[in-house]
């Protein structure tokens, strides 16, 4: 099945408006010029995946997106568009496509220039069903078996996610990899064992019981560090590194002030802040492949024990920059951070300090060494800024929470003089 030119140009113009009311939608709230519709791929049974160019007012390139479509003959409520007398809908809500997309992966096909490749068994699983909730890409579970992830936004490149899990194997703290689906030039998705019954440590934070897992939480984390360093090798952190981790760090500050108001007032104090930890940070911890992006939403406790998901690193930052080696203390700094977060969601915080102390306990135990304070601060300093810049973006009303959080350090450096 194809789509005409008077398709394409019919669909391109309908994403204009739907898009930007899409959670997974990167871009929002900056006007969108025009969608192209670079690329439609036929996987058969109806489900086609198009690959759509997404300029925005103001910026030189486009933004690639992927949206697996499906043709519906009846008028769906959900519907994007009608196309030559078919409804085009978002495939990922429609179980039985989604049950083709898992056989083209077990079976190894090919089709229309898109590879599904099985790295593990893939067997039959059904039902299938959307996960629900804010997410950044869109995944898709099936029984209690598989979860299928369609990366959203695509950059040229392997997707750190399948990189991470590809270069790991099995892990205990890790998902296993099942498959991978590619274009030639983008990884569009990726399979993945599902951990049925796991909750994640953004759902349990602050409930009984939580502080008496963080230990084994901090555990989990060095453990996934020490197999990334065994999978990607590591190098002590030199002088070197940590003037060219405050340089990373003071451009971060100077375009999330440009943006965010509220966080230029401080620029100053955080400046001299960033630049007063990397220099009393001592060389010699590792710099290796990390994370990028932990929180306690990217934590499950499973059955298994404690799982890490979602190796993508920082959304936005394109592939390669993903990829660098850098501090695992900037998954230690994700994690108290997230902490931060859920104390605001309770009346009483009282539990985040033996929190973080469990955790970062936990952490030094597995790791072998306690993380350097100076460095770990930077790190904090480092994630509510970005914080600062992402709920700006995306979710305007938190943005006091890690604004709070930089007036705290502010204050506490200032009282230590
Ligand atoms: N292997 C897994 N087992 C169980 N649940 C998972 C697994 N991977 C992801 N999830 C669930 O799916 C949600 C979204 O996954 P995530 O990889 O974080 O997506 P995104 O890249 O869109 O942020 C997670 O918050 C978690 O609830
Ligand atoms: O999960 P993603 O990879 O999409 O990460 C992005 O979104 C997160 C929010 O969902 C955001 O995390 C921030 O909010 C969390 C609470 O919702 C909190 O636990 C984290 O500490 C905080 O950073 C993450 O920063 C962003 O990259």
């Amino acid at each position: 099945m194809t789509l005409s030119a008077w398709d394409r140009t019919r669909l391109a113009a309908a994403l204009v408006d739907w898009l930007p009311r899409r959670r997974w939608f990167a871009a929002k709230g900056r006007p969108v010029e025009r969608v192209e519709v670079a690329r439609v791929a036929d996987l058969g049974h109806g489900c086609l995946v198009a690959l759509v160019d997404v300029h925005l007012v103001g910026e030189p390139g486009p933004h690639r997106y992927q949206l697996p479509l499906g043709l519906r003959a009846e008028p769906a409520p959900d519907a994007i568009t009608d196309l030559g007398g078919l409804w085009a809908v978002d495939a990922t809500d429609v179980p039985d496509l989604m049950a083709h997309v898992l056989a083209l992966v077990a079976a190894g096909a090919e089709r229309d220039g898109v590879r599904f490749t099985a790295a593990a068994p893939v067997e039959p699983a059904a039902p299938a069903r959307r996960v629900t909730g804010e997410q950044s890409n869109t995944s898709v579970v099936f029984g209690d078996r598989y979860i299928l992830k369609f990366f959203r936004r695509l950059f040229p490149g392997e997707n750190p996610e399948v990189a991470v899990s590809r270069a790991l194997g099995p892990t205990p703290t890790v998902p296993r990899l099942h498959g991978v689906v590619d274009d030639g030039t983008s990884t569009l998705a990726v399979v993945q064992g599902y951990a049925a019954g796991a909750v994640s440590g953004w759902d349990l934070a602050g409930t009984p019981g939580f502080t008496g897992r963080l230990r084994s939480l901090g555990e989990a984390v060095a453990t996934t560090h020490a197999a990334l360093a065994d999978a990607f090798g590591s190098t002590p952190l030199t002088r070197a590194d940590l003037s060219a981790l405050v340089d990373g760090m003071l451009d971060r500050l100077a375009r999330t002030a440009a943006e965010a108001p509220a966080l230029a007032r401080h620029a100053d104090r955080l400046t001299r802040l960033l630049v007063g930890a990397c220099r009393a940070a001592l060389p010699g911890s590792p710099r290796q492949r990390v994370h990028g992006d932990l929180h306690l939403g990217q934590v499950l406790a499973a059955d298994r024990g404690w799982l890490l998901i979602d190796f993508e690193g920082e959304p936005g930052a394109p592939i390669p920059e993903r990829a660098r080696w850098d501090s695992p203390l900037r998954d230690v700094a994700g994690v108290l951070r997230s902490l931060d977060y859920a104390a605001n969601r309770t009346p009483d915080r009282d539990w985040v300090r033996a929190a973080e102390r469990e955790f970062l306990a936990g952490y030094a135990e597995r790791a072998g060494r306690a993380p350097d304070p100076a460095l770990l601060l930077a790190h904090q300093l480092d994630k509510a800024i970005y914080e600062v810049g992402y709920e700006t973006r995306n979710r305007p009303d938190w943005v006091t929470v890690p604004l709070r959080a930089i007036e705290g350090f502010v204050a506490a450096a200032e009282e230590a003089g």
